[in-house]
């Protein structure tokens, strides 16, 4: 089947939104997301924007409603255990929306083995994922579904405990519950399907091409900066990347050099301290749009 336009169904709004629209804008797509707008097209790559809620997302892939999504690890992961014949694949793990699915109980419950889980009742958004967790470690609990708020199921004694998404801690915290097991690590990924025909896989490859020089480029620096020729040795121990930098004559000087390299780790402030004490002088930290 001809893929005239590329399909791609993102979060229209919550946790994973922003950072998929600032990444695919970072890649040229120029995504302006408005309120009820659920169809977004743009001319690159000749691509249609699906703007949905996040859970609808894999099923979206799956059934050829889109040809792929941006959607937590720990969605796709759902997805797939509750439909084991799926079609799906992760294309790409994207390096963002990072978090993870764990297993909570009250302070003061008791409950801190995984042993100590056998009987509860545990809450949580994430059925077959807990399901399948505590098969495999042969525990048998309750499990009951709520789509939100899971924290508060404890409290209000829905559950003895919880199984949910975490990240700062703080909402746990702020519910009286501490962390016992994780789960599962999550990231926002790029979902396809491996029946995908060539010119599908094709056009997900130059996406994955766009979308890798973006990250690639998350953290690298262009560093810019003066000094003396006898000291450009010292450069490579302060900044990686400046084993082969370019070197570049000072007008009215003999000896001092221009030195630009690419850094690949983040220039921090002691960096720049390290830079002057061996003499640095005009140094310009600039960030990387794209690598290649
Ligand atoms: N606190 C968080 N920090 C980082 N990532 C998170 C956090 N909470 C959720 N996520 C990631 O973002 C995804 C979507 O979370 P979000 O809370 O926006 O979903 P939702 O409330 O179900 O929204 P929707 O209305 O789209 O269903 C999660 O599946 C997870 O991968
Ligand atoms: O560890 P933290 O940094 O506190 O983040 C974890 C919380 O974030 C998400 O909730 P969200 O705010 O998206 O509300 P929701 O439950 O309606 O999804 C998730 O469901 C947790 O409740
Ligand atoms: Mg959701």
């Amino acid at each position: 089947m001809s893929v005239n336009r590329l399909r791609i169904a993102l979060q229209k709004s919550g946790k994973l939104s922003e950072g998929s629209i600032e990444l695919l804008n970072k890649c040229s797509f120029k995504i302006k997301p408005a309120k009820n707008h659920y169809l977004i097209q743009s001319k690159e790559m000749n691509t249609d924007f699906l703007m949905i809620r996040d859970d609808d997302i894999p099923g979206f892939v799956d059934s050829n409603a889109s040809d792929l999504g941006i959607v937590g690890e720990n969605g796709y992961m759902e997805y797939a255990l509750e439909n084991p014949g799926n079609d799906l694949e992760i294309i790409a793990r994207l390096q963002f929306a990072y978090c993870r699915l764990s297993l909570a109980a009250p302070e003061g419950s008791g409950i801190k083995q995984l042993a100590d889980y056998n009987g509860k009742t545990i809450a949580t958004s994430y059925p077959a994922t807990l399901a399948d967790y505590l098969n495999k470690n042969n525990i048998n609990a309750r499990i009951i579904q709520m789509h939100g708020s899971v924290e508060l199921a404890p409290k209000i004694a829905v559950a003895d405990a919880i199984c949910d998404l975490v990240s700062t801690g703080a909402t746990l915290k702020e519910n009286g519950l501490l962390e016992t097991h994780i789960i599962l690590e999550s990231e926002a990924v790029l979902i396809g399907r491996k029946s995908a025909g060539n010119e599908l896989k094709a056009k997900a490859e130059e996406l994955m091409f766009r979308i890798n020089s973006v990250i690639d480029a998350k953290d690298s620096k262009y560093i810019m900066l003066h000094i003396d020729k006898d000291a450009v040795n010292k450069l490579k121990d302060i900044l990686p990347g400046c084993e082969s930098p370019t070197v570049l004559h000072l007008h009215g000087t003999d000896n001092k050099v221009a030195v630009h390299v690419v850094s690949k780790e983040g220039v921090f402030w002691d960096t720049i301290a390290k830079l002057k004490s061996i003499g640095a002088s005009s140094i310009l930290v600039v960030p990387i749009e794209k690598m290649m």
